[in-house]
C-alpha cells in the first residue's frame, strides 16, 4: 500500500512537471496532459482496488509491481514522446519507475524490465524517425538510446547489489526473529514436561490475581502434587519418573481448558489458576483430571499406577499470591493427610 503512495506521489511530480514544460513551451503544447495522467491515475485506482479487496493474492505477483512497473514504463515512454527537445533531459523518468522494483524483483525480472524498456524506447525512436525522418538527426536519436541502455545496463547492476543486500537483511532478521522466539519459549517453559515454568506462573499470577480484583471475577488456584513419587523413581528409575511427569503434563493439557493456566512449580508439583471459573467447575476438572491419571497404565511398568493429592482454593479479594499459595498448600496437605488421591476444595 505504501508503494501506492509512493507511486501517486511520483506520478503527481511528473504531472507537475509536465504541465510546467507545456506552459513554457519546452513541450509539445498539444500534451493531452489531463486525459494522460486521468488513465493513469484511473488504472492506478484499479491496481488499488485489486490489492486492497485481495483480488491480487492469487496471482504470483500480489502487489503487482510488475504489472505496475510495465504500465509506468509505457507510460513514460508516451510523455517522452511529447517532451521534444526536453527527451534526454527527461530520460532519467524512467528510473523512478526501475526504482519501485529494486525492493520486489529479482535480477532476472529487473533484467526483463530494462529490456522493456528499450523496447518501448526504441519504438519510440523509431516512430519519430518513421513519422518525420527529414527533421530528426539519426545520431541524436541513436545518441539518447544508448544512453539509456548503459544507464539501464549500471541500474540493473547496482539494483541488484541493493536487492540482494536487502534479501540478506531480511533473511538474517528472520533468523532473529527465530532465535528471540526460541529464547522466549525457552525462558518461560519447562524443559522437562514443556509446561509454564514457575517464574512465568508466577509472573502470571501477579497479572490474573489484579485482573480479578479490577474485573470482580473469580478466581481459583489448584496445587497438585503426584503421591508418593519418590518410590515410582526408587522402583522403576528416574527415566521412568520423568516420563510419568511428562505423562501428566500431556493429560493435564489434553483435559484442562486452554484458559486454564497449568504450570510445573517444581519437582512433582503442579499448579493450575482458573480464571472466571466457578469453585464446582474446577473440582469437576480436577477430578476429571484424577480418574485419567490414576486410570493411566504405562508400558514400561505395567503394574505401576499413579494418583495425585490436589489443594483448590478460591482467591478472596485484596489477598496476595504469597497468602493465596500457603492455603492452597495446606488444603494439599489435608488431601495428602486424608489419604492421598483427593481434591481438598477450601473456598
Ligand atoms: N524423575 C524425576 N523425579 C523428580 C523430578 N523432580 C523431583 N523428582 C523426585 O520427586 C520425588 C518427590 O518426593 P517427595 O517430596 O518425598 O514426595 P512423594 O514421594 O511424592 O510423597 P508425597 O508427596 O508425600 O506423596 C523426589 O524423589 C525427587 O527426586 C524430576 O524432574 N524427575
Amino acid at each position: 500500500m505504501r508503494r501506492q503512495m509512493m507511486a501517486i506521489y511520483s506520478y503527481l511530480l511528473l504531472w507537475l512537471g509536465v504541465y510546467l514544460g507545456v506552459e513554457l513551451s519546452a513541450f509539445d503544447p498539444n500534451t493531452p496532459h489531463l486525459q494522460l495522467f486521468g488513465g493513469l491515475f484511473a488504472i492506478n485506482i484499479v491496481f488499488y482496488l485489486m490489492i486492497r479487496f485481495g483480488l491480487s493474492d492469487r496471482l504470483r505477483d500480489p502487489s503487482l509491481t510488475v504489472a505496475q512497473m510495465v504500465v509506468g514504463v509505457a507510460f513514460i515512454t508516451v510523455i517522452l514522446y511529447f517532451a521534444r527537445e526536453l527527451r534526454g533531459a527527461m530520460l532519467s523518468i524512467y528510473f523512478m519507475v526501475m526504482t519501485f522494483g529494486v525492493f520486489a524483483l529479482s535480477r532476472r525480472q529487473m533484467v526483463l524490465m530494462a529490456l522493456f524498456t528499450m523496447v518501448c524506447f526504441t519504438l519510440l525512436e523509431f516512430y519519430d524517425w518513421h513519422e518525420s525522418p527529414e527533421t530528426v538527426l539519426f545520431t541524436y536519436l541513436f545518441g539518447h538510446w544508448l544512453i539509456l541502455l548503459l544507464e539501464l545496463a549500471w541500474f540493473v547492476y547496482i539494483g541488484g547489489y541493493i536487492h540482494n543486500l536487502q534479501v540478506r537483511v531480511r533473511e538474517q532478521r528472520e533468523s532473529l526473529k527465530d532465535a528471540h522466539d526460541r529464547l522466549t519459549a525457552i525462558a518461560v517453559r519447562d524443559d522437562l514436561t514443556g509446561l509454564y515454568n514457575r517464574r512465568h506462573f508466577l509472573e502470571r499470577l501477579d497479572e490474573e490475581l489484579a485482573l480479578s480484583d479490577r474485573k470482580n471475577t473469580a478466581l481459583h488456584l489448584a496445587i497438585i502434587d503426584l503421591d508418593h513419587f519418590k518410590q515410582v523413581n526408587d522402583r522403576y528409575g528416574h527415566q521412568a519418573g520423568d516420563e510419568v511427569l511428562r505423562r501428566f503434563a500431556d493429560i493435564a493439557q489434553a483435559t484442562l481448558r486452554r484458559s486454564d493456566l497449568l504450570a510445573r512449580y517444581g519437582g512433582e508439583e503442579f499448579v493450575v489458576l482458573f480464571p472466571q471459573s466457578s469453585g464446582e467447575e474446577c473440582m469437576a476438572a480436577l477430578e476429571r483430571l484424577r480418574r485419567q491419571i490414576a486410570g493411566q497404565r504405562y508400558e514400561f511398568a505395567p503394574d505401576l499406577s499413579t494418583t495425585f493429592s490436589a489443594g483448590l482454593v478460591d482467591y478472596r479479594r485484596g489477598e496476595t499470591a504469597a497468602q493465596l499459595g500457603k492455603r492452597a498448600d495446606m488444603a494439599l496437605y489435608e488431601a495428602k493427610g486424608a489419604g492421598r488421591n483427593q481434591v481438598v476444595h477450601n473456598s
